[in-house]
């Protein structure tokens, strides 16, 4: 290739430095002085400076009894440390060595205080329990959400109707390929994304429809991969008028209609066979009907409005898909990855299902394979920081004072990955759970990937159910393997809105009895 030369710039005439003077003169005195600005350059740029540096000063003065944290730059506050280092686990975990188990950042100018260690997140999420829960709507939406899985059979047999077609679909897609090698990830996303859209909305994907089923996923993904930016748009506004769409935030913005457009469809539809049929067979009827009997009634409950119900069911196919599929994927790269324990999943399920397709009634008797997956979830650290939220009065954590209005961030990985709960914290070691006695709580061993308190994950019982069935299904039939001729994944992990492991290709190899 041939080399460009650059462009030869003149030099201005230099007024600042004597350099000249400098290079003929020995003394090194002298050298180092002529490096130096001249007395009216210094006064310049000290006048010109100080505002600034006075700002810089003040600003690090974090006000009486607030957490540590490292310096932070007049506007912009500790953005640059995300620069500095991208892999926020990386930056996590540094700071939490340097300031220990609370600190904090500022984003702008708004104090962000991240919480680490099961203690500590137990005393500000369960014990203290007074961060903000976003009021009656979140309230009551969230009441009726629960009633209504709890109303049909989330977490019970009668679920299995409509999550099994689903997985038996999937067994046969990667049947299909006859082991060869393929990237499971977005096989594992069409599954968990179908199986909520028959929960939310009896919404089953025919073959000729799969292509919608991509818009959308995509369009889930594009939202999921700017989610980050939008928060630190959100702190520092600012940003927003830089030039060009730099945050994404048109294309941002042209995938949140085709998201929404496409639920309000989906709720004509089901509001369609609501009137025609009055029968009630998933979420969005439910509510529907909830709406209905409200306006018949005369009851006045703003947050049951049909924009709420389009809002509700985004952020359950949102928070749903890639968590659990991502959960999945954990399991089947670790399990790849140590055959021996994968093994004796194989021999545990060959040997209580005898062949017979699994259900959640076996689920007691394979005992392993909930501990692998449990062992996923903590060395998945899917939700490596659980949602952000602000505290409506005052605390006092581990002694420092965490103020009203700022944001607490707690960080699920620093507990998931704690060598004092789990030793050999980076090992996949499924039997650390097999040896758990029945009466002592996931969470007080530190298994939290949920979350805890008032405001953990809405969807848990429905994830465990989808992570059992379809983690039994696809070990009764196959064997994992990770194809000899590609690199073996990074386990670092990349966090984006879920902690994932880098794309990799995986052999799921027949087995010979099924
Ligand atoms: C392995 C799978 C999953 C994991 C690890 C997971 C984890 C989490 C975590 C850590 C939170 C934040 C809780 C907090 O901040 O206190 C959360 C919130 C939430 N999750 Fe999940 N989740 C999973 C599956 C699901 C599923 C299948 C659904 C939907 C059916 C769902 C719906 C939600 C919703 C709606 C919220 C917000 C709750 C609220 O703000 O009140 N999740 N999830």
């Amino acid at each position: 290739m041939a080399k460009r030369s650059l462009p030869v710039q003149a030099k201005p005439p230099s007024t600042t430095y004597n350099s000249q003077l400098a290079c003929k003169s020995s003394s090194g005195l002298y050298q180092l002085s002529s490096l130096l600005p001249s007395l009216e350059v210094l006064v310049a740029i000290l006048v010109g400076l100080t505002p600034l540096a006075a700002t810089s000063i003040l600003i690090n003065v974090r006000p009486y009894l607030i957490p540590p944290g490292p310096r932070r730059l007049p506007f912009l506050g500790n953005l640059h440390e995300f620069l500095k280092k991208p892999c926020i686990l990386e930056l996590a975990s540094e700071l939490r060595v340097r300031y220990g188990d609370v600190y904090s950042l500022y984003l702008g100018n708004k104090l962000i205080v991240v919480v680490n260690g099961l203690d500590l997140i137990k005393e500000a999420f369960v014990t203290q329990g007074v961060i903000n829960t976003n009021g009656k709507l979140w309230r009551d939406n969230r009441r009726f959400i629960m009633h209504t899985f709890r109303d049909f059979g989330v977490g019970q047999d009668a679920l299995e109707n409509t999550v099994v077609p689903e997985i038996a679909r999937l067994v046969q897609t990667v049947r299909d390929l006859d082991g060869a090698a393929f990237d499971p990830c977005n096989d594992l996303r069409f599954t968990t994304a179908r199986l909520i859209f028959k929960v939310i909305l009896s919404k089953q994907f025919e073959e000729e429809e799969t292509a919608d089923l991509e818009i959308f996923i995509t369009a889930v993904d594009s939202v999921l991969q700017t989610f980050g930016m939008l928060s630190v748009l959100h702190f520092v506004p600012l940003l927003k008028f830089l030039p060009g769409d730099i945050f994404n935030l048109n294309k941002i913005e042209s995938k949140d209609a085709i998201l929404r457009e496409f639920m309000q469809e989906q709720i004509q539809r089901r509001a369609r066979y609501l009137a025609t049929t009055g029968d009630i067979e998933c979420l969005a009827d439910n509510y529907l009907d909830k709406i209905q009997r409200n306006q018949y009634n005369g009851t006045e409950m703003p947050a049951f409005d049909v924009e709420n119900l389009v809002q509700i069911l985004l952020e359950l196919v949102v928070a749903g898909t890639d968590t659990t599929a991502t959960t999945l994927l954990w399991l089947f790269l670790y399990l790849a990855i140590n055959p021996e324990e994968q093994e004796l999943l194989h021999r545990e399920i060959d040997y209580q299902l005898d062949g017979a397709f699994p259900m959640l009634k076996d689920r007691p008797r394979l005992p392993r394979l909930d501990a692998a997956i449990l062992e996923a979830h903590r060395l998945g650290a899917v939700v490596p920081f659980a949602v952000a939220r602000s505290p409506n009065k005052d605390l006092t954590l581990a002694g420092f004072r965490v103020p009203r209005g700022c944001i607490v961030v707690p960080s699920l990985a620093s507990v998931l990955m704690d060598p004092e709960l789990f030793p050999e914290p980076s090992v996949f070691k499924p039997s650390r759970f097999l040896e758990r006695k029945h009466n002592i709580k996931l969470r007080d061993l530190g298994l939290i990937p949920f979350n805890i308190g008032k405001r953990n994950c809405l969807g848990e019982t429905l994830a465990r159910v989808e992570l059992f069935l379809v983690a039994a299904a696809m070990l009764q039939k196959f064997r994992f393997v990770l194809p000899d001729d590609e690199p073996h994944p990074s386990l670092k992990g990349v966090v984006g809105a879920t902690r994932m492991p880098p794309p990799f290709k995986l052999q799921a190899i027949p087995r010979p009895s099924f």
